[in-house]
């Protein structure tokens, strides 16, 4: 653990200073002029051309920008405007545009760490422009937080940063933007980071808009994951360091993980430096780079999954022995990860694993996901929610990894703390509601359901725990989810408050935040003796 995250929410702000590794120390030495700051008196003009980035997005201009800066800012337009997914879209970029590893991994850095931290970035945006973030034109805006993020987080040389950044701007945006992005970036550098950090963070009201601001969460988020780290059992006296711990792994790159998928390949077949995971029997922990250059991935015997997510699929999978002959749902399959370990587990015990995609693209991935696998399972395209009427009765084991608000897994998706809102949360709580109780339909009596969120917002995950019991009553029973997990990992994994279900903690587990609950379906009573 890193000195900063030794340090706890309380030094570290006491100090004036954001969250997280990455790295944001002091760097300039004169003053940015409080708020009619340089950048406030050059060029106010945060208007562009009025569009999103076309340019940007083409690549037709490069200019004098260095390619891992100019694929940063495409990738970062391309998520803020297309709600495109950074970590699919940066890996296709990377190689189109054939960056060496050294350029790959600063384009990484630029674009993963801007993400991240953009909410902080946007509160030093404004105080240094004297704008509210939101009259700035999007490619503007964009432009400005990948500078501050070399400024503020990043050893990049200042003249360079605010050099190619207008240079940025030139090219996405209007002429006269350029003088606003160089007045608003030369202002930051006049202020040492560690000043901005205590400026910005006392910009704000209240303890929750206060850490939002130094560790780039929305404020709504943090509340979540207080009441969720107290669901969990989080004693009040350890809540704000646990809590503070948290948010430092949400800012903290994950490592790379893989799965060996069982029966396709032992773990110590994969090589290239890989170790087996502590917590997964199937985990291995790879050195950073380009995961498609391993030969066992390349060849689907082997994929890139969080350890937590491989606990998850084994939770169902090894909840009791299978029986030959079994047949299991995977009812929210794409991308296709969990699929690909349930059935090369069903493959060994001799089951059978039917995949549910609905949306036609994701489908596709799970059958990429499974081809590997010998016999690989049918892929439906369906709703879920209307699969327990349509297949009453039907499977022995049911998945429902349910679609989510995504809060668990903000290492490796930084900008989904940014697309969810409250409201989300209620529709996603009702179509979760829905897929569970389609799922106890489809199970024969019997049959083991798991219910995995990759969140721990309570609403996601221990209030529908609490629903799905009220609904079923007596028909649905819950299973010791903590004991499974206890056994898979051989003893390994810690765990909240003892509780039937488990939570999974990035700051705890090194895991993505899953949740993870099996119920069994009652069995009908036996006849009465005759
Ligand atoms: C959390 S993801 C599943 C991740 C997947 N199990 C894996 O490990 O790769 C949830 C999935 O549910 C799908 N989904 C959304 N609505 C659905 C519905 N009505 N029925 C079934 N699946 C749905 C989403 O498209 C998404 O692919």
């Amino acid at each position: 653990m890193s000195d900063d995250r030794n340090r706890g929410e309380r030094g570290r702000r006491s100090q004036g200073e954001p969250q997280g590794r990455s790295g944001r120390r002091g760097q300039g030495s004169s003053r940015a002029g409080g708020g009619s700051t340089g950048a406030h008196a050059a060029d106010r003009s945060g208007r562009g051309r009025g569009s999103e980035s076309s340019t940007a997005r083409s690549g037709e201009a490069a200019g004098h920008v260095q390619p891992a800066r100019r694929i940063a800012l495409e990738v970062i337009t391309a998520v803020r405007a297309d709600d495109a997914y950074a970590n699919l879209l940066l890996p296709s970029k990377i190689a189109a545009a054939r960056l060496d590893s050294a350029d790959a991994g600063l384009a990484t850095e630029l674009t993963y760490g801007t993400l991240r931290m953009r909410g902080y970035y946007d509160r030093v945006i404004e105080i240094a422009s004297g704008r509210p973030i939101a009259e700035l034109d999007g490619v503007v805006r964009d432009v400005l937080e990948l500078g501050c993020h070399q400024i503020l987080s990043m050893r990049v040389a200042q003249h360079a940063a605010v050099n190619e950044s207008v240079e940025l701007a030139r090219q996405v945006a209007s002429r006269s933007s350029t003088g606003f992005v160089n007045g608003v970036l030369r202002a930051i550098t006049r202020t040492p980071a560690a000043e901005w950090a205590t400026r910005a963070i006392e910009s704000a009201e209240g303890v929750d808009e206060q850490l939002a601001i130094a560790a780039s969460h929305p404020a709504w988020v943090i509340r979540a994951f207080r009441r969720a780290l107290a669901a969990d059992g989080v004693p009040a006296d350890d809540a704000a360091f646990q809590l503070d711990e948290l948010l430092d792994a949400d800012n903290t790159p994950a490592r790379l993980s893989l799965t060996a998928l069982p029966g396709l390949i032992d773990r110590d077949e994969v090589g290239e430096g890989t170790e087996p995971s502590p917590l997964s029997p199937i985990g291995l922990l790879a050195p950073t780079g380009d995961p498609s250059s391993i030969a066992a991935v390349h060849e689907g015997r082997a994929r890139v999954q969080d350890e937590g997510s491989q606990l998850a699929a084994l939770a169902l999978t090894r909840a009791r022995p299978i029986v030959a002959g079994e047949r299991w749902l995977d009812l929210c399959a794409g991308p296709g990860g969990k699929t690909a370990v349930l059935a090369a587990e069903a493959r060994l015990g001799g089951a059978e694993v039917v995949a549910n995609e609905p949306i036609a693209a994701r489908a596709g991935l799970v059958r990429r996901a499974v081809a590997a696998i010998p016999d690989p399972p049918v892929v439906w395209e369906r709703d879920g929610t209307s699969i327990g009427d349509d297949e009453p009765e039907s499977f022995d084991r049911i998945l429902v990894d349910a679609p989510c608000t995504g809060l668990g897994a903000l290492r490796r998706r930084p900008e989904a703390r940014w697309r969810k809102s409250p409201s989300d949360v209620a529709d996603l709580v009702d179509l979760q509601q829905r897929l569970i109780d389609s799922a106890v339909r489809a199970l024969k009596p019997g049959g083991v359901l798991a219910y995995v969120t990759c969140s721990p917002h309570v609403g996601e995950t221990r209030g529908q725990v609490q629903g799905v019991l009220r609904r079923w009553g007596d028909a649905l029973e819950q299973l010791d989810t903590q004991a499974v997990l206890t056994d898979i990992s051989g003893g390994a994994i810690a765990l909240g408050a003892p509780d039937a279900a488990a939570q999974l903690w990035p700051h705890r587990n090194n895991t993505d935040a899953m949740f993870i609950a099996l119920f069994r379906k009652s069995a009908p009573a036996p006849a009465p003796a005759e």
